[in-house]
């Protein structure tokens, strides 16, 4: 058994990252820890989610002696905790041998990005060239050796999933991404923007989100992107628009998301859209594309759970991957 400590527990994709290394035959939770002040310190995780009953695990404040703890017993760190607790944290954990799943934003720029895209300086630049992007169906190897994994944004893991494949093929005209996400893409702390009765169907972040400059990155070029907030809870629809190159044909399409066949949980369907439904509770991603050959156009959509397929189970497929366990181990059973 290896022993995973995660630290931001009480968070959305901290708390769903507990209940699937609950159900995972060679991880233990060793421990689950918030910031120093949380006022959900000393409570279980089950009452805080009754809905992972299991969860007993009491959630205890990130302290100098918790970290000595988790230095003592850990062997893998997941932080689900903001972008600048998480550059920090890694820091620390890195310099004691663990090896660091970070969902946060932390390391997955250059460091001159940061103060533009995210309103801080990197304080771990030479870190940053350590960190591998986990984008498990692109990055395996990259992952299987790095003791740091940035594991990607949500809106950029349903984006790339759709672009990658056909990067090849794209025409010089930018990709259009338009994506829709649920609140939970927030985070669990109340801000006025969520709250219940303000959440309708908008675009926010308008040329300006920090997923933009992550996709564009990952892709290999420059991309616009839109993201919106629904009145859902949980998933992500990425709408991709792209033109093609002259002459490319249907089968180049076809046979470009063939890429994806013997990944399991990834489904690619021709002419039929996915819809949120068959993902939501699920660590999968559905695509669809359309394409109309005369024009060159062609229509991607590409449909995760926020917090599976766009945060913890995705970092389950990298602690799979780093530790040479299959990479869908405990996560190909279905719905979660
Ligand atoms: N929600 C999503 O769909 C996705 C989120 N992410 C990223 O993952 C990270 C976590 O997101 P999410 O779960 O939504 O966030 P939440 O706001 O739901 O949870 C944040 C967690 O961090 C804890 N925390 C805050 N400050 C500290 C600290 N200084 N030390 C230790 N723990 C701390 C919080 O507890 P407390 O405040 O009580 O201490 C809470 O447990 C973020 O970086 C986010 O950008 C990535 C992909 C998708
Ligand atoms: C709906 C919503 O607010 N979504 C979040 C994205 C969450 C995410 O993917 O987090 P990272 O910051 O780790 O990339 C946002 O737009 O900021």
């Amino acid at each position: 058994m290896k022993q995973i400590a995660i630290i931001g527990a009480s968070g959305y994709t901290g708390a769903q990252l507990a209940q699937l290394v609950q159900n995972h035959p060679h991880l233990e939770l060793c421990g689950a820890y918030v910031s120093q002040n949380s006022a959900d310190a000393g409570t279980a995780l089950n009452q805080l989610y009754p809905n992972y009953p299991k969860l007993n695990h009491v959630l205890t404040p990130l302290t100098q002696e918790a970290l000595d703890d988790i230095c003592a017993k850990a062997d893998i760190v997941a932080l689900c905790t903001a972008h600048e607790v998480s550059v920090a944290l890694a820091a620390q954990l890195l310099e004691a041998g663990k090896a660091v799943f970070d969902l946060s934003g932390g390391y997955r720029l250059q460091a001159a990005d940061y103060p533009q895209w995210y309103g801080f300086e990197h304080q771990q630049p030479a870190l940053l060239q350590q960190a591998c992007y986990g984008l498990v169906d692109w990055h395996a190897d990259g992952i299987a050796n790095a003791q740091l994994i940035a594991v990607p944004g949500c809106y950029p893991t349903a984006s790339l999933l759709a672009l990658k494949p056909i990067a090849h093929l794209l025409s010089d005209q930018l990709p259009v991404i338009n994506a829709v996400s649920g609140v939970s893409g927030a985070g669990r702390k109340a801000s006025m923007a969520n709250a219940y009765c303000e959440v309708s169907l908008q675009a926010y972040g308008v040329l300006a989100h920090r997923h933009q400059p992550e996709i564009a990155q990952y892709l290999g070029q420059d991309v616009v992107f839109t993201p919106h907030l629904g009145q859902f809870k949980r998933g992500i629809l990425a709408t991709v628009s792209v033109k093609l190159k002259e002459g490319v044909q249907t089968s180049d399409v076809e046979s470009a998301f063939e890429i994806y066949q013997d990944h399991g949980l990834i489904s690619v369907n021709q002419g039929q859209m996915p819809k949120l439904d068959e993902v939501v509770n699920t660590p999968r991603a559905h695509l669809g594309w359309t394409f109309d050959q005369a024009r060159g156009q062609l229509i991607v959509s590409s449909a995760i759970d926020n917090l599976l397929k766009g945060a913890a189970s995705q970092a389950l497929q990298c602690i799979n991957i780093h530790n040479a366990w299959p990479t869908n181990l405990s996560l190909d059973g279905g719905v979660l």
